[in-house]
């Protein structure tokens, strides 16, 4: 089949977004993976999917799958190239955008300087949330690797994640530790891995090695995870500038069940067209 679709990326993420808001669009796991592959495919490290809904007071629903298939719940840097998607492509006129995911209902807003602000939704620590196999809550966990154990914060942004605190996140054994937390057995659904490290009180360098992806160069909900996690700690005050190697991203948080806002970019590259 051929399949149509938008190439975009919001700080260096990278995504394959589809309109199935014309007609619905069904691609298999392996479809989805060919889709990502980086040499037999377009490559990206999620692939969205824009459709419709009849869920009142909602604008649209979109489905989030990683380059290995794998569908999630949520996805930060995703929410904003939907949002750039749906206005430049004429499907809305709106600005301020209700858009309906695994994880629930999320309200965007397309600013005027062209950066996106999401709401999304308050952070959970409750390990059945996430899912993390622990009994209690607590700030933080520590975690068995081969050969080592590391301390972990357990956040949810609708996805799980797991925050790790470092010297400094270009020496951080981001190819070697990610791929155990990603997998951890007490991660029955698995987990993406940040890799943190504390500028000052507002600003971090964040890496994250993404479940179902591989290392990105930014996760906005691992960026929300890293900056609610310090700020659970005490070492971040809201808002936090998290720098990660595609960009930056801005995170609000007051704390307790109030939402985490997030603000950052959101690019087309390219249109194309793929038989798959
Ligand atoms: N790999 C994530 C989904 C994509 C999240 C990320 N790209 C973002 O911007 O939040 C997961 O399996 O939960």
């Amino acid at each position: 089949m051929k399949l149509r679709f938008t190439k975009m990326q919001g700080a260096g993420n990278d995504f394959v977004v589809i309109d199935a808001t014309q007609a619905p669009v069904h691609l298999s796991h392996t479809q989805i993976q060919q889709v990502a592959n980086r040499y037999f495919g377009v490559g990206c490290d999620q692939l969205l999917m824009v459709e419709n809904t009849d869920t009142p007071g909602v604008d649209f629903r979109y489905r989030i799958f990683n380059a290995d298939g794998s569908e999630v719940e949520q996805c930060g840097n995703g929410a904003r190239c939907f949002v750039r998607f749906v206005v430049d492509k004429g499907l809305t006129d709106k600005r301020e955008i209700r858009v309906e995911t695994a994880s629930g209902i999320i309200t965007l807003t397309l600013q005027e300087d062209g950066q996106v602000t999401v709401n999304m939704g308050a952070p959970r620590f409750v390990p059945a949330q996430i899912p993390f196999d622990v009994g209690t809550q607590a700030t933080v966990y520590e975690l068995p690797l081969h050969g080592e154990t590391v301390t972990i914060s357990a956040v949810s942004m609708g996805n799980p994640h797991a925050v790790m605190l470092v010297e400094n996140v270009h020496t951080a054994e981001v190819a070697t530790l990610g791929p155990q937390i990603e997998s951890h057995p007490r991660f029955p659904q698995r987990v993406n891995a940040g890799f943190m490290q504390v500028l000052n009180v507002h600003e971090i360098n964040l890496r994250v090695y993404e479940r179902g992806s591989g290392e990105t160069l930014a996760c906005g909900t691992g960026a929300c995870a890293a900056a609610v996690s310090g700020i659970q700690l005490g070492s971040l005050q809201s808002p936090v500038k998290v720098h990660t190697r595609g960009g930056i991203l801005t995170i609000q948080w007051q704390g307790g069940d109030h939402p985490v806002m997030m603000t950052g970019p959101a690019e087309i590259v390219f249109e194309g067209e793929i038989e798959i």
